[in-house]
């Protein structure tokens, strides 16, 4: 997604005489960013999810600058004619992957989240954690340029809710605005660059200091720079807290889901750093010590 998707003075009511659920909305979602959307129940989150995915079209106002979108909706229709497999193969056939990627991202995602033993089971008949996982890599395998999560922790096992926060990190390391709404605010807590709340129909913009801190799993990586190199902080986003140890060595505090990208932007900046070591902080030992 080379420029944003914007939102100019949207609006959105159900039938010409509803009330409005959103009014007067400006948004602009960025290439690259994580923007998490909160509110209380009924307030239009999801009515507005699905002006962003482009699933609804706004009742006045106009929504521009369009890319390549894939959603996981709060609801996932599992009732279809296919296997957990075939029907990712088809999707990634219609997000335009030949058929032979498409069979591979299909068994790779599956994999990634835990169920490459259902691959051969029918939709139908998939448990609803399983199928909440079909949801999340239908929406994955075919790289989108805007990734929209409607609650799509929801149903997940651990692992997979893991798994999922780390794609989420890998999409946006790759230039790709993910928009999200998550009941849990410890959800991806300190990530996002932006947070709205959507109240009386309109969008209301919170500063990152406001948001939960995050009270994750993290990794301590312990990287060496090239001569008189910062790490380069801007890139790893707002994940990372830093310290210098020694002179040019630095010691990066980054949730884990996150790790992966991280060590990846070191390794592969210009000059690369050197990683020294990666340790997951057990934080329970660390609570203990207080
Ligand atoms: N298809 C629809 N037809 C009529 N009304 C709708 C429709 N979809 C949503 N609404 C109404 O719009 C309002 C906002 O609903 P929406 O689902 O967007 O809120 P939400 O913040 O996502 O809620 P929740 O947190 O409960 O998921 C609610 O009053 C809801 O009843």
């Amino acid at each position: 997604m080379r420029r944003d998707l914007r939102l100019d003075n949207v609006g959105r009511r159900y039938g010409i005489r509803g009330p409005w659920v959103l009014r007067g909305v400006h948004l602009a979602v960025t290439p690259g960013t994580l923007t998490r959307v909160e509110g209380a129940n009924g307030t239009g989150k999801s009515t507005l999810l699905r002006l962003l995915a482009g699933l609804d079209a706004p009742s006045e106002g106009r929504i521009t600058g369009r890319r390549r979108t894939a959603y996981v909706p709060e609801r996932f229709p599992s009732a279809l004619p296919f296997t957990a497999h075939g029907y990712l193969t088809h999707l990634g056939t219609i997000h335009g992957l030949s058929r032979r990627t498409a069979i591979r991202a299909a068994g790779e995602w599956l994999d990634r989240f835990g169920a490459a033993a259902h691959a051969r089971t029918p939709m139908a008949q998939l448990s609803k954690g399983s199928s909440q996982k079909v949801a999340v890599a239908q929406a994955l395998l075919a790289e989108p340029e805007l990734l929209v999560l409607d609650e799509a922790w929801t149903g997940l096992d651990a692992a997979a809710r893991t798994e999922l926060e780390r794609a989420v990190a890998e999409r946006t390391a790759a230039g790709c605005a993910v928009v999200f709404v998550d009941h849990d605010p410890r959800r991806l807590a300190g990530a996002p660059d932006t947070t709205y709340t959507v109240r009386d129909g309109g969008l209301e913009r919170r500063t990152r200091d406001t948001t939960a801190p995050y009270d994750g799993p993290q990794v301590v990586v312990e990287v060496q720079g090239p001569q008189g190199g910062q790490p380069p902080v801007e890139a790893l986003g707002a994940l990372v807290s830093t310290e210098e140890t020694a002179p040019g060595t630095y010691r990066l505090t980054v949730p884990a889901s996150h790790s992966d990208v991280v060590l990846r932007t070191l390794l592969t900046a210009r000059p690369p750093w050197h990683v020294v070591k990666v340790q997951p902080i057990d934080k329970h030992a660390k609570d203990d010590h207080r």
